[in-house]
């Protein structure tokens, strides 16, 4: 199979280095043709600056997107599809975005469009949550869906250093977006969450909802850290969403795992992601969630299914199913300089040193206030906490 891989960057030169290295299946991949900036110089044979040249190259089987970004990658996708080339990509931002209209050109064109890699990098989780479907349906999708913030928040509570020499190492090793703000707020689990529910769900949901209840971890610092490892707490950035059969609800959020949370020991550059389904009970997913390898293993593993002639599920995004962000009320812990008395007015709070606890608050209704908070208390922090602590009582 001849392949082109747009954009030479981590993942890009992953899936040349594994397929020009490997000695099993991917033996019968050839990559043919490198898309890559106009102004970069061309310093391999396969390399060209001009996506025509791929687009009408009618041996070139399967366009691996991994430019990143929303265009020209969209517009890129597009254009591969409606050129009978099967497409891969591991970019979560356009997919998210538009996965109703790429699903809808391949069909149309009648070829593949795979995205393995674009949620939880080399862990086999679409695949894993296709397969439950056959047979379930999904009450339950959560987890650490993002390497860089675990990389961060693991780093800050095993060394002890700060946030942003943290999150510089994790650039270093491929593991941050080219804007790792998407990162450190949310925005990247928030798109892996939307593209995991519009398949569990088969409803599509966009990032841009602003109802969306995401706030990442761009606040913490090594205090509250030290705090919530005094109660033998660990903080994780997680996705969330849960659904009853008629609504759904969606939250990414920083969260207090306990020790004996399998999330809690989730160390580096992993992910664990888990669903629940009714015959399968729960099931979590580990793996490495960012990096060169892991990523562009995932990658080829998507265009060695198209070799083999492997399907993977078709959804309609036809469910009626309605969004209600306040579905589940849960206990948050807020760390602001802000009196947040009458902010909180009707809900039941506890000062525990510098933070506030308030309890049994729906998750859309506390996520609407913070960002109020965060108006006047722009480092102002918070974390979910869970229901069970002894702390809470
Ligand atoms: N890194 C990871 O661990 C993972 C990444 N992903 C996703 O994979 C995608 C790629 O990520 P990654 O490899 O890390 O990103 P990089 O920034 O390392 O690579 C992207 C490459 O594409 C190039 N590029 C940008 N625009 C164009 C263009 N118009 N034409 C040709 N080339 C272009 C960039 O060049 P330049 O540097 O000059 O901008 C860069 O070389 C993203 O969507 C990301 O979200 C998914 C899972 C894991
Ligand atoms: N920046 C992302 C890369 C993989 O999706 C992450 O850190 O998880």
């Amino acid at each position: 199979m001849n392949i082109a891989i747009l954009g030479f960057g981590t993942v890009g030169t992953g899936v040349y280095k594994i397929i020009n290295n490997t000695d099993r299946q991917a033996t019968n991949l050839n990559v043919k043709k490198i898309l890559i900036r106009e102004n970069h110089k061309i310093n391999l044979p396969e390399m060209t600056n001009d996506i025509d040249e791929i687009l009408d190259d009618i041996e070139i089987d399967v366009v691996v997107e991994v430019i990143g970004g929303i265009e020209p990658a969209h517009r890129y996708i597009l254009a591969a599809l409606r050129h009978k080339k099967h497409v891969i990509t591991a970019n979560k931002a356009v997919i998210a975005r538009y996965m109703d209209e790429f699903s809808r050109v391949a069909t149309e064109n009648n070829v593949k469009f795979y995205f393995e890699s674009s949620v939880g990098g080399g862990i086999p989780w679409i695949q894993g949550l296709e397969r439950a479907l056959r047979i379930d349906s999904i009450d339950t999708i959560t987890g650490i869906f993002n390497g860089t913030s675990n990389y961060i928040l693991d780093q800050m509570d095993k060394t002890g250093r700060e946030f942003n020499d943290v999150l510089h190492n994790a650039q270093e090793l491929g593991y941050a977006e080219a804007d790792p703000s998407d990162d450190i707020d949310g925005i990247d689990v928030a798109n892996k969450l939307c593209i995991s529910a519009d398949i569990a769900y088969d409803r599509l949901v966009l990032p841009d909802d602003h109802r969306l209840p995401i706030f990442g971890i761009r606040n913490i610092n090594r205090t509250d850290i030290e705090y919530f490892n005094q109660q033998n707490l660990t903080v994780k950035l997680l996705g969330k969403s849960f659904c009853d059969g008629k609504q759904f609800d969606y939250a990414v959020e920083p969260s207090l795992c306990k020790a004996s949370a399998i999330e809690a020991s989730v160390p580096d550059n992993y992910n664990v992601i888990s669903l629940h389904g009714g015959t399968i009970g729960m099931l979590k997913f580990m793996g490495q969630g960012a990096g060169q390898l892991p990523t562009a293993n995932a990658v080829i593993q998507d265009i060695l299914d198209i070799y083999q002639g492997k399907e993977h599920l078709q959804r309609a995004f036809k469910s009626s199913l309605k969004f209600n962000p306040n579905l589940n009320r849960r206990h948050y812990l807020i760390r602001t300089r802000v009196d947040v008395v009458d902010i909180f007015e009707g809900y039941q709070l506890t000062v525990h040193d510098n933070y506030v606890l308030v309890r049994d608050i729906p998750v859309g209704i506390m996520h609407d206030l913070m960002k109020e908070i965060l108006i006047i208390d722009e480092l102002a922090f918070m974390t979910c906490v869970p229901e069970d602590l002894e702390t809470t009582n």
